[in-house]
């Protein structure tokens, strides 16, 4: 079972510290929300964890192992990574993207193999991308190539999946549909972390939620836990309405306060 732990992790960029110090262990089976205003450091927290930025002090280990000491095509196995606003500039097919997600399992020079082939399938049918995969991806809309970019991520078959801002280009429904997926997705026993703007959607469909703020973590827990009124004034400066309806938790924010 994939473990996370992310140990007094300090990150400097350019001149400035932007994570200054942080402590959380991640295990499987839960979705975890990363939020926190603009410029907290969640996008550098989820690449520090998939080892693209190098801690100024601190470590993240996955099942124990530093992944700074680990091979890439060996970190890429174990975590896909979804970075935030990713963009395509090559016309590919999106079958063809979707397939990219395979490289971290394939030797050099090597073709797809058949199980590489179900595993672009399955990947394409999760992201419900399967009329999309003959289109160039280039000529996709921004919200069918997210979902295609999806696709690939999963296409991995990581035992842990990083996306980071996976909703801004998805209509109501479709941003339902991969919270859903997260959510399977942890549930079927991957490490999922999600960093969301969308309090609603963390409020809802996350187990857990990190509350970034100022490069620090002030808020570990249940969404009920974190989306306090004072934690949503503090970091935030927002006033919101929190409730259920149907049986689903709702934030609603109502003004800047
Ligand atoms: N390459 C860089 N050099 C210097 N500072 C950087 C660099 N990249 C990011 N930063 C700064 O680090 C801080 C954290 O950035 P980060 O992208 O992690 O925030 P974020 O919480 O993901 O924000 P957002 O919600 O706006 O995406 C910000 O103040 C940002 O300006």
């Amino acid at each position: 079972m994939v473990s996370l732990s992310i140990e007094a992790l300090r990150v400097t960029l350019g001149s400035a510290e932007v994570l200054h110090g942080i402590d959380a262990a991640i295990a499987p089976g839960a979705l975890v929300g990363v939020i926190g205003p603009n410029g907290a450091g969640k996008s550098t927290l989820a690449r520090a964890i998939t080892g693209l930025v190098v801690p100024a002090a601190g470590r993240v280990l996955i099942d124990g192992a530093d992944v700074r000491t680990l091979a890439r095509a060996a970190l890429a196995r174990r975590i896909a990574y979804l970075p935030q606003g990713q963009t395509v500039h090559w016309p590919l097919t999106v079958e063809r993207l979707v397939a990219l997600g395979r490289l971290p399992h394939l030797a050099p020079f090597s073709a797809v193999s058949a199980e590489d082939r179900m595993a672009i399938g399955r990947a394409m049918e999760r992201a419900d991308i399967g009329d999309l995969a003959g289109r160039i991806v280039t000529e996709l809309s921004g919200g069918e190539r997210a979902r295609a970019l999806i696709a690939r991520a999963l296409a991995v078959e990581a035992t842990a999946l990083i996306v980071d801002e996976p909703l801004a280009a998805l209509d109501p429904g479709h941003q339902l549909q991969l919270m859903d997926l997260l959510k399977a997705e942890a549930a079927a026993g991957s490490l999922v972390i999600a960093v969301l703007h969308d309090l609603a959607m963390a409020a809802r469909f996350c187990d857990r939620l990190l509350l970034i703020h100022e490069g620090r973590l002030v808020a570990d827990g249940t969404p009920s836990a974190v989306l306090t009124a004072e934690n949503l004034e503090r970091c935030y400066h927002i006033r919101a309405w929190t409730g259920t309806i149907e049986d689903q938790a709702v934030v609603l924010p109502l003004s800047r306060s």
